[in-house]
């Protein structure tokens, strides 16, 4: 599902560099990636998505080239295909939060808006523990809530590819292990390949792989 090969990313006028020689995540496969703050987690879930370009290397999603894919194609990609739980979540706050978990199909005309949609964002508001703050405005919630409408939204389109930043950094610790459970439990229904940046380490031991990225970075 995902491999990446001689990758090198710098920031315009920034000293960091991330450089990673090799990683492959297999289909349905649930990975951790840990390491220091400033150590490049955020970033590679950046790179991964296509919202960052590498300066060299490869970086193939479901068999596509990402780097060579053009700007809109990157685009759908994301939108179609990766539900990306943003660490500062990129909430809409003009919208509801059945708007914003229903963005994915708002954004993009290739997602049909079938019916029974909302009924399903219903469903999914309740099972993350927010089905009653539906039409709060996101300036309305907690933190702790509006992270869980982030990965509402990010899971209401179906995506083959999760990438979470951080998802229960936010959340006491009942609501982390649900929220991790949720998540793990819709990986093994879709088959879909989940990589979570944590610093929760009581949370690895239900992960298939936890990959260190200062082992992995040269
Ligand atoms: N837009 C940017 N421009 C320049 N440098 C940046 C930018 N964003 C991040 N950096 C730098 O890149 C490095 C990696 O940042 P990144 O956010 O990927 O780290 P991280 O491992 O996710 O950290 P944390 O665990 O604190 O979230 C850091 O040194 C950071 O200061």
């Amino acid at each position: 599902m995902l491999q990446i090969q001689n990758l090198i990313y710098h920031y315009p006028k920034s000293d960091f560099q991330l450089t990673i020689p090799s990683l492959s995540v297999e289909k349905g496969e649930r990975v951790a990636i840990i390491g220091p703050s400033g150590f490049g987690k955020t970033t590679l879930l950046q790179l991964i998505a296509g919202i960052f370009l590498p300066e060299n290397g490869s970086i193939r999603v479901n068999g596509r080239e990402v780097p060579l894919l053009k700007e809109a194609e990157r685009r759908n990609l994301r939108i179609q295909e990766i539900g990306f739980v943003f660490q500062d979540f990129k909430l809409i706050e003009y919208l509801k939060v059945i708007d914003n978990i229903l963005l994915p199909f708002r954004i993009n005309r290739k997602l049909p808006y079938q019916n029974g949609l909302k009924s399903k964002a219903q469903n999914l508001a309740t099972s993350l523990g927010i089905g009653d703050k539906l039409n709060k405005y996101p300036s309305k919630l907690s933190q702790g809530e509006r992270q869980r409408v982030a990965i509402g939204r990010a899971l209401i389109h179906q995506p083959h590819l999760i990438l979470a930043d951080e998802p229960t950094g936010n959340l006491d610790p009942k609501n982390k292990r649900h929220i991790m459970h949720l998540l793990f439990e819709y990986s093994q229904q879709q088959q879909a390949t989940l990589l979570t940046v944590t610093h929760d380490y009581e949370l690895l031991s239900g992960f298939d792989r936890v990959i260190d990225l200062t082992e992995l970075t040269t």
